[in-house]
């Protein structure tokens, strides 16, 4: 049975981000997600975790200047200093909130620059390694280009590549399911091949993404296919409610904690 992680930044906007944890909660979810938790204090956040007996299934490490429109900096020249001071303070919210899994992004970059891409592998190189050394896992997700233009990391072919040849054991694939279907389509044969290397997945309707109970995929089989490959991490649920986040729960009813 996979674990749902309510994402804070989509789901549950209803509420302040520290009441979120416990809204959450009280709709039945073991375990939280969300982009960026750096405007919130690592102890506020680790309070309202223990609080509601939550699990911080992942979170991002800062971005660079989100309100500039930067998407992460790991494939910007020029900025590899700056990503150090970033890994040193995600760690920080790490270790406070117990997460195994923190996602870098890549940027807005030229996909085929190899400028960029010796950029990429450096930080993710150093990233990996450092997180290494406090047993967390980094992850790479390919993000479709229709949501982010121009967004480096936009193929999975090429994260599967990259992660195969850095050969790093705590370097893996975020495997956001919306994402795949815009890019490649051709979602349950993905799932069954890159599960091996995938160390999160995340869910939500397409083309809209909203809640993950129609449109143009089959959830409840894709559901039983995850539980049949054995995967046992946690299932991001990155969608944009409908209306308002409790009313858009049914989907979830089956798998609510109680
Ligand atoms: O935009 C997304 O899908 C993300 O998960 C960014 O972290």
């Amino acid at each position: 049975m996979p674990v749902f992680a309510a994402n804070l930044t989509m789901m549950f906007n209803e509420w302040t981000f520290l009441d979120r944890f416990d809204a959450a909660a009280d709709a039945g979810f073991a375990a939280v997600e969300y982009l960026f938790p750096y405007e919130a204090t690592p102890e506020a956040i680790a309070e309202r975790l223990a609080r509601n007996n939550l699990q911080q299934a992942l979170f991002n490490l800062p971005p660079g200047d989100w309100a500039a429109g930067e998407r992460g900096i790991a494939a910007l020249p020029g900025r590899f200093d700056e990503l150090k001071t970033y890994v040193e303070r995600a760690l920080d919210y790490a270790a406070a909130t117990g997460v195994r899994r923190l996602h870098l992004m890549a940027g807005i970059a030229d996909a085929h620059d190899q400028n960029a891409s010796s950029c990429y592998r450096r930080s993710v190189a150093y990233t990996a390694g450092r997180l290494g050394e406090k047993g967390i896992d980094l992850l790479l997700e390919p993000i479709n280009g229709r949501n982010m233009p121009g967004y480096f990391l936009n193929d999975f072919g090429r994260a599967e590549r990259l992660i195969a040849e850095c050969g790093l054991p705590n370097l893996k694939l975020q495997f956001d399911i919306y994402h795949r279907q815009i890019i490649h389509g051709d979602v349950a044969m993905a799932l069954r091949r890159l599960l091996p290397i995938t160390g999160h997945i995340q869910i939500a309707s397409v083309p809209s993404r909203n809640e993950p109970d129609g449109e143009e995929l089959n959830y409840p089989y894709l559901f039983s296919e995850i539980d049949r490959l054995g995967y046992d991490g946690f299932i991001g649920c990155e969608y944009i409610p409908r209306g308002r986040t409790l009313d858009g729960l049914g989907w979830f009813a089956p798998f609510a904690r109680s």
